[in-house]
């Protein structure tokens, strides 16, 4: 029969299954739901030091009328502040799953002081940083300014004691963006995952019936996650897992079945996270995507991820 076991950073999990940041996981209520639902691990909206309202409403919609089916956001990080989620690493259940803490800091002072609190509290919970929120106004994504992800990088490894940490990066749609986005990873051995992608940012969804943008923030600009992106998706899955040889990848973006869960996992992701269909869905997603993804693992005959993971083949 076939298994969904597999391993994060020598960490056991039950299956690969996870949310991406920022869905359902701002407040403990929901956080205590992921933990009761069947995901392998669980992550949390990613910080800033401070709490934050984010941007006015309307500020995510889903698109589900047409096909393909997807969403636009522009939160703004609205998040209880670090010290909120710092607490609930210190009464997280280690035991029914790994947790991974999110933070987004809107400075590199707030990025800093965060990851030196978490170096200070010990705790298990795996830190990924996200340089790529698209939706702070005037705030650039750290993921497109190479020369401050360095700088960033250098400062905050160096801060965390060379403790094992990842990343949360923004699509790139550009092979020499791959080259040198990886060629930086590739100088800070502690930064022992990427999870791509984050949403494409800036899309602009238009109704034809208000002939209006759809989403108040930044005159309609915002993430777009979904069916819209897992092309996007799977090839930064493939380019950073063929480029970051000693990390791993977890992959995000346009997951809502086994069947795209088989694909990133294929394209080299070791865990996988959902964001719009589990925002739509809710945390009883886990139980449905495992069983889809058990059963095309059967039908081709693979008793573990192992068989496939990163085996996508060429022509
Ligand atoms: O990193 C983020 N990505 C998104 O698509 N939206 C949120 C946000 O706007 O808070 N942050």
């Amino acid at each position: 029969t076939s298994s969904l076991a597999t391993t994060f950073l020598d960490l056991p999990l039950a299956n690969p299954l996870m949310n991406a940041s920022g869905v359902w996981c701002s407040v403990a209520s929901q956080l205590e739901a992921l933990l009761e639902s069947e995901s392998g691990a669980m992550v949390t909206k990613s910080c800033t030091l401070d709490p934050r309202n984010g941007n006015p409403e309307p500020r995510y919609r889903v698109l589900d009328g047409n096909k393909p089916w997807g969403s636009i956001n522009s939160m703004g990080l609205p998040n209880e502040g670090f010290p909120y989620y710092l607490r609930y690493t210190e009464r997280h259940d280690y035991e029914t799953k790994p947790l991974f803490i999110s933070i987004s800091g809107l400075t590199l002072d707030d990025n800093l002081a965060m990851v030196d609190s978490l170096k200070d509290a010990v705790t298990p919970a795996i830190l990924e940083i996200n340089l790529s929120c698209p939706n702070v106004p005037g705030k650039a994504q750290l993921g497109y300014d190479f020369d401050a992800m360095d700088t960033l990088l250098a400062e905050v490894t160096s801060g965390y004691g060379q403790r094992q940490l990842g990343v949360k990066l923004p699509p790139y749609f550009d092979i020499a963006h791959f080259d040198e986005a990886a060629a930086i990873l590739n100088r800070y051995p502690s930064v022992a995952f990427v999870t791509c992608i984050n949403s494409i940012g800036n899309a602009l969804v238009i109704d034809i019936n208000t002939e209006s943008v759809i989403i108040k923030p930044k005159d309609g600009f915002g993430g777009l996650g979904g069916d819209y992106v897992l092309p996007t998706a799977l090839a930064n899955v493939n380019a950073f897992y063929r480029r970051c040889p000693e990390k791993a990848v977890i992959g995000c973006g346009g997951v809502k079945s086994g069947h795209e869960a088989f694909l990133h996992i294929l394209a080299g992701a070791t865990l996988v996270q959902m964001g719009t269909a589990l925002y739509e869905e809710g945390p009883g997603i886990f139980t449905r995507v495992k069983a889809e993804l058990l059963e095309i693992m059967k039908q081709k005959g693979y008793e573990n991820l192992a068989d496939f993971h990163g085996k996508l083949k060429t022509l």
